[in-house]
């Protein structure tokens, strides 16, 4: 790809020697597009930096952080319920926006425990993100720009480096606020969860990390911008494409329905210990994330020969490609894989398919460490969301929907959703 030596793996077995390999850790020049806009985050770092930081930062996801975090999943629930009420009889609502704006908001929340003027600071945000997104595409997958005097040259490595400080200053402004707001150290509590018995008090991200990670002012910052960048688009998207795989397929939105009826009730906010019991709803997101994963591609660098068997060896210093769009839409893999089936994920099923045929939240030791904030996420709020509201979709069905692929993934004409009241 552009002027770099990539070997695409298309065969789950080499994907497996490779994924889980000591040797392909770090990733790749592709990403650093990516590097640019969240300085030195895990994402992106590689090596011992990284091992430090995924050690140091695992904590703040366990588990009683995690379920501090419901009484805000239960409140950005309702308010989407509230906001996609207002478009009861539109058509074509702006769920990308809408849910955008949200788990946006949730973001800074959770990750800095600050409050936002997110009227205008969504506005700003969501342009030079969208800016920066756009240009990080061109950059990635245009050959040429791959070549740093042409990409001065065109004006956009500036253009670039504006929208990237642009977003810089932005979180500057949140951490400034809420250094002067909170004082962490002093003021642990960010809110007060009444009805939620022993669960403890909100922590965002931020303060486990300033008390109790040897990280610096800029390892944090760029862990939080990190965070920021990771969370929103890969949340929006999933959730806008399971509204529509729901809008779609009917009969599962019932079920689904059933199920939330079931073990959270018509009235009332999901509690923690409700989340496991949603076992169909996982399905649905897995399912979900298969047929729409968080991006196309992802790639490694490697950084020793790597022997994949049947005599095959990737030699240190190319780059490997895990087509994981591909890989998830494969026949030989998925029967009728354009069919949207939550039962393909029941654990006899999963048990008949080989390790490395599934990446919705990726794996090995680089997969995504958000993955159980975003499933707990997401189900609170689809909790809400089906509970007071059906969901339609022009959409006949997965074969009608033309993907807009970046380094992320889109449904290009959106999900054409629409709603009514149960
Ligand atoms: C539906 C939502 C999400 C999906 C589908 C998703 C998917 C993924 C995938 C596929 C990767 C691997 C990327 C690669 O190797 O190129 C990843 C990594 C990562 N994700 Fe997520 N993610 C989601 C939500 C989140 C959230 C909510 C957070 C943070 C709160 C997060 C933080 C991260 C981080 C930090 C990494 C890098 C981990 C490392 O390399 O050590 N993600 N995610």
């Amino acid at each position: 790809m552009g002027n770099k030596l990539l070997y695409c793996l298309m065969n789950p077995k080499y994907i497996e020697k490779v994924i889980n390999s000591t040797k392909a850790l770090d990733k790749d020049c592709f990403y650093e597009p990516f590097a640019q806009m969240t300085g030195e985050g895990l994402v992106t770092l590689g090596g011992a930096k990284w091992k430090r930081h995924r050690k140091v930062i695992t904590p703040s996801f366990n588990q009683r952080v995690l379920d501090s975090f419901v009484v805000l999943f239960n409140e950005k629930g309702v308010d989407l319920v509230k906001k996609l009420e207002k478009h009861v009889g539109q058509r074509n609502v702006p769920v990308y926006s809408i849910l955008g704006k949200m788990i946006l908001e949730l973001a800074c929340q959770t990750s800095m425990g600050v409050e936002l003027d997110v009227e205008s600071l969504e506005r700003r945000l969501d342009e030079v993100l969208d800016k920066q997104i756009h240009l990080f595409t061109e950059k990635t997958l245009i050959l040429w720009n791959h070549f740093e005097v042409i990409w001065y040259l065109s004006g956009k490595k500036k253009m670039y480096q504006d929208y990237i400080n642009r977003f810089g200053s932005i979180i500057s402004e949140v951490i400034k606020k809420k250094i002067k707001d909170e004082k962490p150290n002093e003021q642990k509590k960010l809110g007060i969860l009444n009805n939620y018995g022993d669960i403890p008090e909100k922590h965002a991200f931020l303060d486990t990390l300033i008390e109790n990670t040897d990280l610096d002012e800029n390892e944090i910052r760029d862990e939080v911008n990190t965070f920021i960048l990771a969370a929103t688009e890969t949340t929006t998207n999933a959730l806008a494409a399971i509204l529509t795989m729901l809008g779609i397929y009917r009969d599962v939105q019932e079920e689904v329905y059933k199920e939330i009826i079931d073990v959270v009730g018509v009235e009332g906010e999901v509690m923690p210990q409700d989340l496991i019991r949603m076992e169909l709803t996982e399905r649905v997101i897995k399912e979900t994330l298969r047929l729409f994963p968080a991006g196309p591609v992802m790639s490694r660098y490697v950084s020793g020969d790597i022997d994949i068997g049947d005599n095959i060896i990737i030699p240190e210093g190319v780059s490997v490609a895990v087509p994981l769009l591909y890989i998830h839409r494969n026949g030989e893999i998925y029967e009728d894989p354009l069919k949207f089936d939550p039962d393909r994920f029941l654990p006899e099923n999963v048990a008949k398919r080989p390790p490395s045929t599934y990446f919705g939240f990726s794996q090995g030791p680089r997969s995504c460490i958000g993955s159980k904030y975003a499933m707990m996420n997401m189900k609170v709020i689809l909790a809400h969301a089906i509970r007071r509201l059906k969901f339609f979709s022009e959409y006949k069905s997965v074969a009608d929907i033309e993907l807009k692929m970046t380094m992320l993934l889109r449904m290009k004409h959106g999900p054409k959703v629409w709603v009514e009241k149960r």
